[in-house]
């Protein structure tokens, strides 16, 4: 099996942003919107990709880019991978939040690169903390069944809880760094001052 196969990208960008106070998928770290930048990127490494977002997203969805947008079943990102799911149900999952600014072209190659398909997700953690970084990892096909039944079962839709008691193939990045979260305004400047420098 070729380590593409199947493996269709997704850039999530419904969330409300509230921490950040203004869309964080509009934010520029290089040459365009992040959300249009990650998108770009994972395209590379996938047959198809898309943008995950919420319907009256209509800047998103009128942006050109190819969209699925969330059905009303859960809330929260797991929802956004989920609805893509649902279209394309034979299709795994290459996920990239779009609050990550320090994401780059190797990070998902390492990702790609690194791929266990038997596994029900490949997942980045940083050294640091060795936690699962569920937003930026590869969901197979049966992964994204076996999340759908812990939501049912439990009522939970965090996509950590899910993932820590799974079968999964933990990565890391060559540098934490790669895997920063940028939720806060101040989070947005730090990260700006590091790509300029
Ligand atoms: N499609 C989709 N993506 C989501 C949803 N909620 C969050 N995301 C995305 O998941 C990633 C992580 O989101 P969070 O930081 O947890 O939540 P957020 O709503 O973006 O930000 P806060 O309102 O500050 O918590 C980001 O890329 C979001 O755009 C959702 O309901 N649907």
């Amino acid at each position: 099996m070729h380590l593409t196969d199947n493996l269709y990208g997704l850039v999530l960008a419904g969330g409300k942003s509230s921490r950040m106070g203004q869309d964080k998928s509009e934010l520029q770290y290089y040459r365009t919107n992040h959300r249009t930048y990650l998108y770009h990127t994972i395209r590379e490494f996938c047959p198809r990709t898309f943008v995950s977002c919420r319907g009256d997203q209509t800047h998103i969805t009128k942006s050109g880019l190819d969209v699925i947008t969330d059905n009303a079943l859960y809330k929260g990102p797991l929802n956004g991978i989920l609805s893509a799911h649902h279209v394309y149900p034979e299709a795994s999952w290459l996920v990239v939040a779009v609050d990550l600014p320090h994401v780059h072209e190797d990070t998902i190659k390492k990702l790609v690169e690194n791929r266990d398909p038997n596994k029900l997700a490949t997942v980045y953690a940083t050294r640091e903390s060795e936690m699962p970084e569920p937003l930026i990892a590869i969901w197979e096909q049966k992964g994204l069944k076996a999340a759908e039944k812990f939501i049912r079962e439990t009522g939970k839709s965090c996509p950590r809880k899910f993932l820590m008691n799974e079968d999964i193939k933990q990565i890391f990045p060559e540098n934490d760094l790669e895997l920063f979260n940028a939720n806060y305004p101040e989070d947005y400047k730090l990260a700006k001052s590091r790509i300029s420098h």
